[in-house]
């Protein structure tokens, strides 16, 4: 049985049986983890606190070549790893094995950034004094992660925090702790000294509610609901934590009179429905100006009832299973909601039942849909898209500034002039244009506005602002 990594070693295993079970098929058990609770995670902080200091004034080259070293073991084993993930998460092989590499990259960039760490020196405003302004670690980081990205987001959020010199807790989510094990194991042999990183594996309501309510853990990143991440924020301002919260999203993508049809479809598609919709980039509302509203939706709905939906490693599926039984009964619940509110079900909105048992569901389109709808403003997290007909462009803009998140935003258009504008005048952290709103890269800024975010940007160089203090130091040279 698997167990958590605590002060350099993994632990023995309890009795508290966590099973991960594969969501293509719920017969076939992943593998068996030890779950722990407060105890030892309140171990795993000491630990973390213990070792802080050395780690903090560590050399960049120490850190360097561990991220080095364990970005390098994540690349050069991607496939074993992709399809450990796929089996585990439900997403499709190219997109298990793309998501490996990625969080390859994420390390290995972040090994670069270890030996980039600067400051600056500036003249004092007073004769004679000279001003430094660094960057110091906070300390120990607490990282809470979902299940859609089992390996990506722990990846973005573990290599900033050992590059800029922090020891970390981390907690992946329950229903995904095999890759979140397999990278602990690399991570295990990457050198670094006992107690810079600790992984516990157990409940988010006992082990997450541990590491939150610590006053060991200065800083606490979180990707999840927003119910959870808007409670940890309160706990972390209480007691003067940084936190930083990458939450839903219900991004729009508009598709103007001009766009390239098939493309825009193909983006549709790929945004709203790969990685079955379980992104929080996902383009879930699609509206489409007037003049290609009736072209758009008749290729819409082929390409999507064209998809093959299935096992997550079978080579023919294009849209893996929905991750749990409960995400299921989430996405049913809102197929039914906007069945109620009146939208227009085009295809879709069932639950496939195939010979391998998971939980399988048909990609779903509603048209005819207003922005006031539930299942316009709330995030469902699966394959289920909503058309909305608007006149032109400026009523476009409206509607999809016109939600409670702001994640990401897309526009198919061939015109520069309102690629232009919408790159400016779109209220998302993130823009997409003639691309899907799904689907980032690992070296820029990623995050949100309104209620998709809130603190610091993770990735890119922008990592730093969360992962570090800054210090400002005066000197008088006599
Ligand atoms: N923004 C995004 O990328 C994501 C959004 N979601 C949204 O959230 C919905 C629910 O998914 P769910 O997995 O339940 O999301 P949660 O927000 O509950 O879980 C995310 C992480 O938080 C942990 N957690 C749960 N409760 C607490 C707590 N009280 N204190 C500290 N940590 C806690 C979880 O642990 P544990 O797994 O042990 O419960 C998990 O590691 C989805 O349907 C989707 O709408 C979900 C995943 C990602
Ligand atoms: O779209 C992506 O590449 C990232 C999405 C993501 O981070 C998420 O869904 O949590």
């Amino acid at each position: 049985m698997k167990t958590s990594y605590i002060n350099g070693a993994f632990i023995s295993a309890g009795n508290n049986v966590l099973e991960n079970k594969n969501p293509s098929d719920i017969n076939d058990v992943v593998d068996r983890f030890s779950r722990v609770g407060r105890t030892e995670t309140e171990q795993a902080v000491e630990a973390a606190a213990a070792a802080a200091p050395a780690w903090g004034t560590s050399n960049p080259q120490e850190r360097f070549d561990a991220l080095d070293f364990i970005g390098s073991e994540i690349l050069n084993r991607r496939e074993e790893l992709g399809a450990l993930l796929s089996r585990e998460e439900g997403k499709t092989l190219p997109e298990g094995i793309g998501e490996v590499t990625r969080a390859g990259y994420l390390f290995k960039f972040f090994a670069g950034e270890a030996v980039r760490i600067g400051g600056e020196r500036l003249e004092s405003v007073r004769k004679g004094a000279t001003v430094d302004v660094t960057r110091e670690p906070v300390g120990v980081v607490g990282i809470i992660t979902p299940w859609n990205f089992p390996i990506a987001i722990p990846s973005w959020k573990i290599a900033p925090a050992l590059c800029y010199g922090n020891c970390v807790v981390f907690k992946p989510a329950e229903l995904v702790p095999s890759s979140a094990w397999a990278l602990a194991e690399i991570i295990s042999r990457s050198g670094l000294p006992d107690g810079v990183f600790n992984m516990v594996i157990g409940r988010g309501s006992e082990v997450g509610d541990a590491i939150i309510g610590s006053d060991a853990v200065q800083a606490v990143t979180f990707t999840g609901s927003v119910n959870t991440g808007s409670m940890i924020a309160q706990r972390c301002a209480a007691r003067m934590a940084k936190a930083q919260l990458e939450l839903g999203g219900k991004n729009p993508l508009i598709v103007l009179d001009d766009a390239n049809l098939e493309q825009a479809v193909d983006v549709a598609v790929q945004g709203g429905f790969y990685s079955t919709g379980q992104r929080c980039t996902a383009s879930s509302r699609v509206i489409v100006t007037d003049g290609i509203y009736d072209d758009f939706i008749k290729l819409f709905v082929e390409k999507t009832q064209a998809l093959r939906v299935g096992p997550a490693l079978d080579e023919n599926t294009q849209i893996g299973p929905v991750a749990s039984e409960s995400q299921l009964q989430q996405d049913l619940e809102y197929i039914d909601i906007a069945q109620q509110e009146g939208a227009n079900l085009l295809t879709g909105g069932n639950r496939i039942e195939m010979d391998s048992d998971g939980y399988y569901l048909q990609p779903t389109v509603f048209a005819d849909v207003n922005n006031e709808m539930r299942i316009c403003r709330e995030e469902v997290f699966g394959p289920v898209v909503t058309v909305s007909r608007v006149a032109d462009y400026e009523a476009a803009l409206a509607e999809a500034n016109d939600t409670p998140f702001g994640l990401s935003s897309g526009i198919c258009t061939t015109s520069l002039k309102y690629a232009e504008h919408y790159k400016r005048h779109a209220k998302a952290g993130m823009v997409m244009v003639n691309m899907p709103t799904a689907g980032v890269d690992y070296h820029v800024p990623f995050g949100g506005s309104k209620g998709s975010s809130y603190g610091p940007r993770e990735q890119g160089r922008y990592a730093a602002e969360f992962y570090t203090r800054v210090k400002t130091a005066y000197q008088y040279a006599n």
